[in-house]
């Protein structure tokens, strides 16, 4: 028996329980550098329990639909931002949480030009990038001790459109 997931178009309000949605939409809130440039300013919340925010660069393989998924993940001690270093859509999955494991997933396509930052806790599935090259700047704590929980369902999912 297979479980399908749909894919959904991410909006800012469906994605809110899970995590900021990262846009150039409508009017910048400040007009700075000599006019030459829209500052979208403080459109997602870094939230560290401990360690420090750090910045690394993912180069991951690109995935392709339908995907099955079996595997979610969060960190307890950080949130995590996937920010694409290329205009194209990637996948995002994300699922709440029932008290000791994930409910039921649910699957967003980003908008190219979209990042998203999972709030800290929130079960997700790892990055995946649609398309080539698959390269994204993340966010996320930096800092000692385990920052990893994974939970493998015992009958995976299939992700499409
Ligand atoms: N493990 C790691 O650095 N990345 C994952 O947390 C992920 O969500 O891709
Ligand atoms: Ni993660």
């Amino acid at each position: 028996m297979t479980r399908t997931i749909l894919i959904e178009p991410i909006t800012a309000q469906a994605f809110a329980p899970f995590g900021d949605l990262l846009d150039c939409a409508g009017d910048p809130d400040k007009i700075i550098n000599q006019g030459m440039c829209g500052r979208y300013h403080d459109r997602a919340t870094l939230d560290f329990a401990d360690g420090r925010a750090g910045i690394s660069l993912f180069r991951a393989e690109p995935r392709t639909l339908p995907l099955t998924l079996d595997l979610v993940e969060r960190h307890p001690h950080g949130s995590q931002a996937f920010v694409p270093m290329s205009l194209d859509p990637f996948l995002v999955v994300v699922a709440p949480d029932t008290g000791d494991k994930p409910g039921t997933p649910r699957a967003f396509r980003t908008e190219p030009g979209q990042a998203i930052n999972f709030h800290r806790g929130t079960w997700h599935g790892v990055l995946t990038p649609l398309h080539a090259p698959g390269l994204f700047a993340v966010v996320d704590r930096i800092g000692d001790g385990a920052n990893l929980q994974e939970h493998w369902f015992e009958t995976p999912y299939t992700v499409s459109d």
